[in-house]
């Protein structure tokens, strides 16, 4: 049903998708596609128990990333109760029918990177997962979300979701980034400005000249960050980019088909009168080189800025938030961000491990050498095999960090890839939670070149200053 009058991408795509409901109350929503890891054995669980099976297993997939080991994949001495995680995923794709990327194939990888990759995510579709970055996926123009556990069980058994209609937020970015800076700083500039929770119970769209200059991987990193900054998704009108990057996939349509597909997506676009909920307008030669100080991605400064004072804070809730934030981190109150030293580095992550990212990273690294440890780990086993052809590995190498397989890794740590209790890292990654890397752990979140940069002075360091003259 089409409703009368002017509407939002958003709206397009739940009106394609709404089988019945209200939208005051909730709809219930077609799912094109589900994709599952390993956290999926709840949901598993659920469905043998009521002796239901999986709707449309040709819709499902599975992959392997939140445990799998970055190093020595085969080895016998695998910890039994990671091996157990995957093995569980093997087993419940294996049983069901469902189309599986695991361990040993070639096109595993995180799943916010490899379903992108094999052409799977499709402008215009409705995309869950049980897992909060399936926000990624709406840098193609779909609409999709992350679920929970019994909420991936009623997929499985349907392949419909009820959802209560979120309302529609639109965040410009206008204007050139400067030299640097990245869809990463957009994201944690965004994230800092509205908060944590800012964009609570709404639907972003991404949209300006800055947001349609970015490359797909660029936007994948801002959608995937939606979720730090409270949205339920994000999502980026697909255009020229988006026909590029995809055509020839594996699974998107093919020749003739393709072409038809694409005349299709040039309608997914807000209508121009299409009124939204909120919006916000940033530009985007305000944008500097971003890294956060303490516990939330809201947290964040440009880095040329000091750590805040809670002394100078007048809200008192504030104030002893963030002394409790510095006191985690072990940070003093004004002192240089440029200042934080750091004792190892991450670059990986469902947000920050495509090949851009990897570029972005080896060209502060070419020719240096890092001074503290470090561990990347590209987003998929075809990121690791086109990095590796580029030389970008020989890069890292050189500069003596440690280039291994794909997966989440030590953005969660789940793999046992930890930092160690009090150590602080500089990483890619989208959450700086207490712990999160680990027990203990201190992050500090910024891009890969950020992160290259820190890798090779051993503090925060603005990236800039180690870029060619020329492009500066
Ligand atoms: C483990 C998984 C469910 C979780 C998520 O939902 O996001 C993880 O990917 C994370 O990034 O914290
Ligand atoms: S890479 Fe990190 S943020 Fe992304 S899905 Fe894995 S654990 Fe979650």
């Amino acid at each position: 049903m089409k409703p009368a009058g002017p509407r939002t991408l958003i709206d397009k795509i739940w009106d394609t998708h709404a089988i019945t409901g209200h939208d005051e109350a909730e709809t219930l929503l077609w799912v094109d596609r589900h994709l599952l890891h390993e956290g999926s054995f709840h949901a598993f669980n659920q469905i043998a128990a009521r002796e239901a099976t999986v709707a449309h297993p040709e819709l499902t997939f599975g992959i392997a990333d939140h445990y799998v080991p970055t190093r020595d994949r085969e080895s016998p001495d695998l910890d039994p109760q990671i091996r157990g995680m995957i093995r569980q995923l093997d087993d419940n794709t294996q049983r069901h029918g469902i189309r599986q990327f695991g361990l040993g194939d070639a096109r595993q990888g995180i799943v916010h990177v490899a379903i992108p990759e094999q052409g799977l995510t499709l402008p215009g579709l409705v995309m869950v997962c049980g897992d909060s970055h399936t926000s990624t996926h709406g840098a193609f123009g779909a609409y999709a979300f992350g679920i929970g556990a019994s909420e991936v069980a009623h997929v499985l058994a349907t392949q419909t979701i009820w959802q209560k209609k979120p309302r529609r937020m639109r965040i410009r970015v206008d204007g050139e980034l400067g030299p640097g800076v990245t869809a990463k700083d957009i994201a944690l500039t965004l994230i800092s400005r509205i908060g944590a929770d800012g964009a609570q119970g709404h639907a972003i769209e991404y949209a300006g000249s800055a947001i349609r200059a970015l490359s797909m991987e660029g936007r994948m990193t801002l959608c995937n960050m939606s979720i730090e900054g409270g949205g339920r998704l994000g999502l980026i009108a697909p255009d020229e980019t988006t026909f590029a990057w995809l055509e020839g996939r594996p699974f998107a349509p093919q020749g003739a088909q393709f072409a038809a597909a694409v005349e299709d997506w040039r309608g997914l676009v807000s209508d121009s009168d299409a009124a939204f909920d909120r919006e916000i307008v940033i530009a985007g030669a305000e944008i500097a080189p971003t890294v956060t100080w303490g516990t939330s991605p809201e947290h964040a400064l440009p880095i040329g800025e000091a750590v805040p004072d809670p002394d100078a804070i007048a809200d008192a809730d504030r104030a002893a938030s963030v002394r409790e934030a510095l006191a985690y981190m072990g940070l003093q109150p004004k002192m240089k961000l440029t200042e934080i030293r750091i004792d190892q580095v991450f670059i990986g992550s469902c947000t920050n491990s495509r090949i851009e990212d990897l570029r972005a990273a080896a060209r502060i690294l070419d020719g240096r050498r890092a001074i503290v440890p470090g561990l990347v780990s590209p987003g998929s086993a075809n990121v690791k095999r086109q990095a590796e052809q580029e030389g970008l590995d020989r890069i890292f190498q050189a500069a003596g960090l440690s280039w291994e397989d794909s997966g989440c890794s030590m953005c969660v740590g789940m793999n046992g890839d930890i930092v160690p209790p009090g150590h602080r890292c500089a990483s890619t990654t989208n959450r700086n939670f207490r712990g999160r890397q680990g027990p203990g752990s201190r992050t500090h979140i910024m891009s890969p070149a950020m992160v290259a940069a820190a890798a090779v002075t051993g503090h925060l360091t603005d990236m800039r200053a180690l870029l060619p003259e020329a492009s500066r």
